[in-house]
Formats: C-alpha cells, sequence, structure tokens
C-alpha cells in the first residue's frame, strides 16, 4: 500500500469559524466546560432550574410520543408498570418458599401435623394465607412464581414490541416534521453555516432522542414502581439501612448530571467537525464528485484531512467519555459499599436468630434493588436531562420562523401551545400579521420593481441597489451582465426566494410580500444555472415542475417537446420512463446539455403566469440554443418571462434588454436601442462578434452573413471592437434580411421576430 502523502493545512482562517471545507486548522480549540454558578445557592437554583426545563422536556417529549401512537404508548406504560412490580413479587415469593421450605423441614423432622399457614407481610400489616399441606403449599408457591415470571416475561415482550414500534414511529414523525419545517424554511436559512450545524444535530439526534427520553421516562416509571414497592420491606429491616440506601447514590447522580453536560457541549462543538467530515467522505464517495476527485488526485488529499479532522473529534469524545465513566464509576463504588454493608447487618442479624432465613432472602434482595432502582432513577434523571438537551436543538430548528406565520404556529404547537387553530381556519397569515391578499384573477404577469435594493445576509454589499423597471404582460425580458452583477439575484427576488430590503417588487400592482409565497410560486416556472438532476425516471424529472400533474404524459410530453427535450426521450430505452441517474437504478446518464434541457421542460411543465429562466441554454448545443430562442415567443405562450444569457446572439430578440452592472441596471431598451445607444451594451455585443470568424449565423434563419469588415481581418475578419462597428454589422444584417424578405416575403417566424420593431437579426 501507498503511504498516505501528509498534507500540511496552513490555512489561517479556523474551520470552526465558518471557513473553508477543505482547510483550516484541524485541531478545533476544545470547548470550554459549562459555567459552574458560584456558591451553594447558585447551584441549587441552577439545578432547579435544569430539573423544572427537564420536566418541561418530558411533558413535551411525552406529547410527540402520545401523537405518534396512543395505542403503543399505553401499552409501554402498563408493560413497564408491570415490569416494575416483578421484582418485589418474586422477593415475596422467594421469601415464602424459603421460609416454607424451612418450616416443612421442622415438621417432618418433629413429625408434626402437615399444616402450614403462610403470613405475608406487607407494609401496612399482614396479610393471613390459607392453611395448606407443605406440599400444597410449595406448589401454590411455585405456581405463584411461575405466573410472576410469565407475566414479567409477557410484559418485557410487550414493552420491547411497543418500544421498537413506538421508536420508528416518533423518529419518522420528528423527521417528517425537521423535513416539513425544512421546507417551509427561508432560503436564507440555509445560506449560514450555523443552521446547517442546526438542521444536521435536529435530523441526526433528535430523531432518536425523543424515544431515548421516552424509554428514560417509562424506565423511570418501572425503577420507581420497583422502588416505591420494594422501600415498605427495606424499611422493616431498619430505617436507617432505608435511607443509606436511598442517598448512596446520589453523588453518581450529580457527577453523571455533570458529565451529561459536558458531553452535550463536546457533541455540540464537534459538529461542524463531523460535517466536514462527512462532507468530506462525500467528496470522495459521490459520482457527481469521483470525476474531479480522480482527475486531480484528491482522494489521499481529502482522506487525510478526514483522518485529521477525525482524530480531533475522537480526541475530545475521549476526554469527556473516558472522564464521565471514570467519575461516575467512582462514585458508584460508594453506593455499592453501603450495598456490602447492608448485606453483613442483615447477615448478622439472621446468624443471631433476630431474623428467619426468608427474611433474609428477601430483605437483601429488596436492599439490592432498591439500591439499583434509587441508582436508576438518578441515571434516568440525568439521562433525560441530557436528552433534553439535544431535543432543545430540535425545537430550536422548529422554532426558526419559516416563510410565513402559520409555520411559525407550527413551531409553537410543537412547543406546547395550542394555538395554530385559528391560523389554520383562517388560511396562512404574513409574518407581520394579517392575511395574505388573493392573486389577483387573471394574473397578467404586470411585474414592476420600485427602487429595490437588496443585500443577502450578513453582506454589506448590495447586490441590487435601487433597481426599477418594469415588465409588460406577456413580454420577453433578456438578462445580460457580467458576472456577479446581480442578475440571478433578481430572478430570486422575483420568485420571492428573498425580500428586498428597500423598494417594492409589484405583480400586477400587489406587493408580493402581501402574497402567499406557496402560491405565488406555483405560477412561476423557472430554471436556474444550477438546477437538479433528480434521480428519477424522464418523466418524473419533467413531470416535478407540477407535481399535481407529474402523471399526466400528455402535459410531460408537451413539457419536452417545448424544451427541446423530446427527441432525447424517445432516444432512451424506456423512453419517458427511464430511469436518470445511477443511484437506485441502472439508468441511463445524460450530459450536461441534455439535463439542461429536462431542468428546462421542467419549467415549461408549470401553468405559469411568469418564466424565469437563468442561462437557460449554457450547456445546449449552438442548434438547440437557436432553436430554443427562436420559439421563445411560442414556447412562452404569452407568458411574461425573464432570462439571463451571456451570449448575446440569443439576447436581441428579446422584447427588452436589461443590462445589469454592479447591482444596478447600466442600460435597458431593444437590442436596436441598445446598439444605437452606442453604450456599455452595445461594445459588449461587438466584443462577441469579435470572437467570431468571418461569418455570421444568423439565429433566425441560420444563414450566414459575411462580416461587413472582413476584408481588414487576418482571415478576412478581425471582429467588430466598437459600437460603431457593432452598427455596421447590425446595418449589413437588416439589408441582407430586407433583401431576402423583398424576394421570398416574409415567412411566419420572421414576421413574428420583427414584430418588435425589426429587432432581429443574426447573431454575432
Ligand atoms: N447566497 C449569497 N450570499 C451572499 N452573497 C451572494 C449570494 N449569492 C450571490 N451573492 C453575491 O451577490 C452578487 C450578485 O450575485 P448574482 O448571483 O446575482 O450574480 P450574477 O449576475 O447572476 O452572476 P453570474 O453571471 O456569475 O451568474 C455577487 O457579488 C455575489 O457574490
Amino acid at each position: 500500500m501507498q503511504p498516505v502523502q501528509q498534507v500540511v493545512f496552513t490555512s489561517r482562517t479556523t474551520a470552526s469559524s465558518g471557513g473553508s471545507g477543505l482547510s483550516g486548522p484541524p485541531d478545533f480549540p476544545e470547548p470550554a466546560p459549562p459555567r459552574r454558578p458560584r456558591g451553594a445557592g447558585g447551584r441549587l437554583r441552577q439545578t432547579g432550574r435544569s430539573a423544572a426545563a427537564t420536566a418541561v422536556g418530558a411533558v413535551r417529549v411525552f406529547r410527540l410520543v402520545w401523537a405518534a401512537s396512543p395505542w403503543l404508548t399505553t401499552a409501554l406504560g402498563l408493560a413497564t408498570v408491570l415490569i416494575g412490580l416483578v421484582p418485589a413479587a418474586t422477593a415475596m415469593t422467594a421469601r415464602l418458599l424459603v421460609d416454607t421450605v424451612v418450616q416443612g423441614a421442622a415438621l417432618r423432622a418433629e413429625d408434626g401435623p402437615d399444616r402450614i399457614g403462610l403470613t405475608l407481610p406487607l407494609p401496612g400489616g399482614s396479610l393471613e394465607l390459607p392453611v395448606l399441606t407443605v406440599v400444597g403449599a410449595l406448589v401454590a408457591l411455585a405456581t405463584a412464581q411461575f405466573v410472576v415470571y410469565a407475566l414479567g416475561a409477557l410484559a418485557t415482550a410487550v414493552r420491547s414490541i411497543a418500544q421498537q414500534l413506538l421508536q420508528e414511529r416518533t423518529s419518522q414523525d420528528v423527521q417528517l416534521r425537521v423535513m416539513e419545517h425544512a421546507g417551509r424554511l427561508p432560503l436564507s436559512f440555509f445560506e449560514d453555516s450555523r443552521s446547517y450545524d442546526l438542521l444536521r444535530q435536529a435530523q441526526q439526534e433528535a430523531s432518536t432522542r425523543p424515544v431515548t427520553m421516552i424509554s428514560g421516562v417509562f424506565g423511570l416509571l418501572q425503577t420507581a414502581v420497583t422502588f416505591v414497592s420494594m422501600v415498605g420491606l427495606l424499611i422493616g429491616l431498619g430505617p436507617l439501612i432505608a435511607l443509606a440506601a436511598l442517598i448512596a447514590p446520589v453523588p453518581a447522580f450529580v457527577a453523571d448530571a455533570r458529565y451529561g453536560m459536558r458531553t452535550f457541549v463536546v457533541a455540540l462543538w464537534s459538529s461542524p467537525i463531523r460535517r466536514r467530515m462527512e462532507y468530506l467522505s462525500r467528496l470522495v464517495a459521490t459520482d457527481s464528485y469521483a470525476k474531479e476527485v480522480k482527475v486531480f488526485g484528491l482522494a489521499p488529499f481529502l482522506t487525510e484531512r478526514f483522518r485529521l479532522l477525525g482524530a480531533t473529534a475522537y480526541r475530545g469524545l475521549r476526554k469527556v467519555v473516558t472522564a464521565r465513566y471514570l467519575v461516575g464509576g467512582a462514585w458508584s463504588a460508594l453506593a455499592t459499599l453501603v450495598g456490602s454493608l447492608t448485606y453483613l447487618y442483615v447477615a448478622l442479624q439472621a446468624v443471631n436468630g433476630r431474623l428467619s432465613l426468608g427474611d433474609l432472602v428477601l430483605y437483601t434482595s429488596a436492599a439490592t434493588t432498591v439500591q439499583t432502582s434509587v441508582q436508576g432513577i438518578f441515571s434516568g434523571l440525568a439521562g433525560m436531562y441530557e436528552n433534553n438537551l439535544y431535543l432543545g436543538k430540535l425545537y430550536e430548528l422548529l422554532a426558526v420562523p419559516a416563510e410565513n406565520a402559520k409555520d411559525a404556529k407550527d413551531a409553537e404547537n410543537v412547543e406546547g401551545a395550542e394555538n395554530a387553530k385559528s391560523a389554520e381556519d383562517g388560511g396562512p397569515t404574513r409574518p407581520g400579521g394579517g392575511a395574505f391578499r388573493p392573486l389577483p384573477s387573471p394574473l397578467r404577469g404586470h411585474v414592476v420593481l420600485e427602487n429595490v435594493t437588496f443585500r443577502y445576509p450578513g453582506t454589506e454589499r448590495p447586490a441590487l441597489l435601487g433597481v426599477s423597471l418594469e415588465i409588460r404582460p406577456g413580454q420577453s425580458v433578456a438578462v445580460v451582465g457580467p458576472n456577479g452583477a446581480g442578475k440571478s439575484t433578481l430572478i430570486k427576488l422575483l420568485c420571492r426566494l428573498y425580500e428586498p430590503d428597500e423598494g417594492r417588487i409589484l405583480l400586477d400592482g400587489v406587493d408580493i410580500r402581501e402574497l402567499d409565497p406557496e402560491l405565488l410560486r406555483r405560477r412561476i416556472g423557472a430554471m436556474f444555472q444550477d438546477h437538479v438532476s433528480y434521480q428519477a425516471t424522464m418523466a418524473e424529472n419533467i413531470g416535478l415542475g407540477d407535481v399535481d400533474r407529474i402523471e399526466d404524459r400528455a402535459r410531460v410530453a408537451e413539457a419536452a417537446r417545448r424544451a427541446g427535450a423530446d427527441g432525447l426521450a424517445e432516444g432512451l430505452p424506456q423512453g419517458y420512463d427511464t430511469a436518470l441517474g445511477k443511484w437506485f437504478a441502472t439508468g441511463a446518464e445524460l450530459s450536461g446539455g441534455q439535463w439542461q434541457k429536462v431542468a428546462l421542460a421542467r419549467a415549461f411543465m408549470r401553468d405559469a403566469t411568469l418564466l424565469v429562466l437563468d442561462e437557460p441554454t449554457s450547456a445546449l448545443d449552438a442548434e438547440a440554443e437557436a432553436d430554443l430562442f427562436g420559439r421563445l415567443r411560442e414556447l412562452a405562450h404569452g407568458r411574461t418571462t425573464v432570462y439571463i444569457s451571456h451570449r448575446f446572439s440569443t439576447v436581441r430578440r428579446a422584447d427588452l434588454i436589461l443590462l445589469i452592472e454592479d447591482g444596478r441596471v447600466a442600460e435597458q431598451g431593444t437590442h436596436r436601442e441598445l446598439i444605437a445607444l452606442g453604450g456599455r451594451y452595445a461594445r459588449l455585443f461587438a466584443l462577441q462578434a469579435s470572437a467570431y470568424t468571418d461569418t455570421y449565423t444568423d439565429t433566425d434563419t441560420h444563414t450566414e452573413t459575411p462580416r461587413p469588415n472582413a476584408p481588414h481581418a487576418p482571415h478576412g475578419f478581425n471582429g467588430a471592437r466598437t459600437a460603431k462597428e457593432a452598427a455596421a454589422i447590425e446595418a449589413a444584417l437588416a439589408a441582407k434580411r430586407a433583401g431576402r424578405a423583398g424576394r421570398a416575403g416574409r415567412t411566419a417566424r420572421a414576421g413574428e421576430a420583427s414584430g418588435d420593431g425589426g429587432t432581429d437579426g443574426g447573431g454575432p
């Protein structure tokens, strides 16, 4: 095996400060131990607060578990109580058995009457049992013991069944709640690394913790039943012994609770480390990254980084776990010592004839059980306290305000408040209060931006600054501009993925903040740069654009046709039913451009009034791109369409072109107007044109036109580099068109293209 190359991580960014997923010192500074309040009073108050929080947590968890299944919860509760009574019943029958044996042997030795009357000592007195023969009494006791064991076994089985099923249900319920809530959280939530930590903690820990906690609560109940039933027996032995058994395990409890808090702090601390480890392992083990990882030979680098981070997480865990169990163990030893002394005391009493052999059996087992139950109660409480800390993260996540107030109510509901009903009755409400306004009907798609300024959360620089514009219903708008200018931000704001910091966006005259985002988005068909490639069939990949109609094959096929993906579907082995991607089946793998066509078809699937496309053709071949933009008007079907493109050849036919620079609208108008303006757009257009050879391809007619300044170029063309040259190119193209139109008459498409006043023409 090749030795793994030692990688030195020298970046000064600390990973904990949210820096890189790949660099930064892997030795995260260890978390400070939780602060302990000063003085006995302070500690007492803190203990009180922790106990109250744990009690509240237990009630919340009980609600969660009860909601998952009342039947299973009841079964678990009953079985638990029954199991709790078994030790006392066993000890009692054992005592009676031993005493019967001793008495029976004595009767036989003395040749006395074969009659035995047993007494059952109970905490509040004693119960005389019917007089039986020795054998009869033994058989009755053996039967009683069998019944106790059988009931115990049955209750244990019921408890295991109920616990496992409840575990599954509750964990699914919690995960569903997390998913539902995550689905309604604003986009900004996902762009904060702390949110990811919270999400991870809520998903990973909170799904199992409720059941651990409820098992703890029921375990506690069981132990308490055992404890109460046994303590009565122990008091008979001597109040001091009972007291010693009661208080001996207290120090172990205190130690456990303290280290439980420490473990929680370490778990929080290690969460960003573990998230990085998951990221690294995903980089190495996921198909979409595999190509780059192999070509750049990144696997050793990534695995070494994983190892280093893993070592840090391990060190933190080792420290806290060792301390927790060593300290806890030492304190438990004290309790064991008290237990041994109890044995000794009772044995001495029996030798001196103050107790019967049966009493000895009963009391020794009672002492042990009481002690273990006290320990169980304390460690159960400590465990509940710890579980409650983790569960706090679930409630923290669920309390993150969702996009509309209805979800905030959901979060409150989980917290225990029960006033979500009003929101449900009256429909969703706006975060600031008040009901959402209904969508204008019919929705025309008239978009107005009034002085819109927007900064991404946590950033100073505005991504959009004082943007004002108007898009009339049915217009097609092309957005161009350099990288990072704010084009995608504009689209995200139109989709209401973010809200403007200043200014407003009106749709048919209504501020989109006043519209229910879910309803609004139903009327928006969108395709993003980083569109998703779903591991699903071709039909599903398209149908997800309108889940209500995912089964509507005719509509799926129509959307595919509009996106130019119908040919692709027909070429697949099972047509639209072919699985795409290889995660769950040996499906077909598509090329980047093919995936883009599928994503585009998804956007066309929806009955949208507003179509927003972020670089919809960046991966398409020239022909597919020309075809798409040639048919955009037909495809859009009168919908308002906003699309981003870096290729000027594709934007010239738009009704309106917006040039965005540094978050502002630098220029706007039709292609012709902007060329005539001779500004930045005209220069950029000319610059792109210069990259082509001595002919242009006219995207409308697919004919080639010689460039006007071709004679000056090395191969006959040096490219248009100025606005003037661009205008010359335009003039030449227009002349050529006019000639062609004069000769053959306009085709329907050319006529449509020139409907904007002759802005159509060949691409650069
Ligand atoms: N999620 C985000 N959080 C913080 N800043 C962001 C975020 N997304 C974009 N930005 C910043 O906002 C600015 C505008 O970004 P935007 O994505 O709108 O640019 P763009 O014009 O679409 O660029 P491109 O042509 O490269 O797609 C950039 O400076 C970018 O760094």
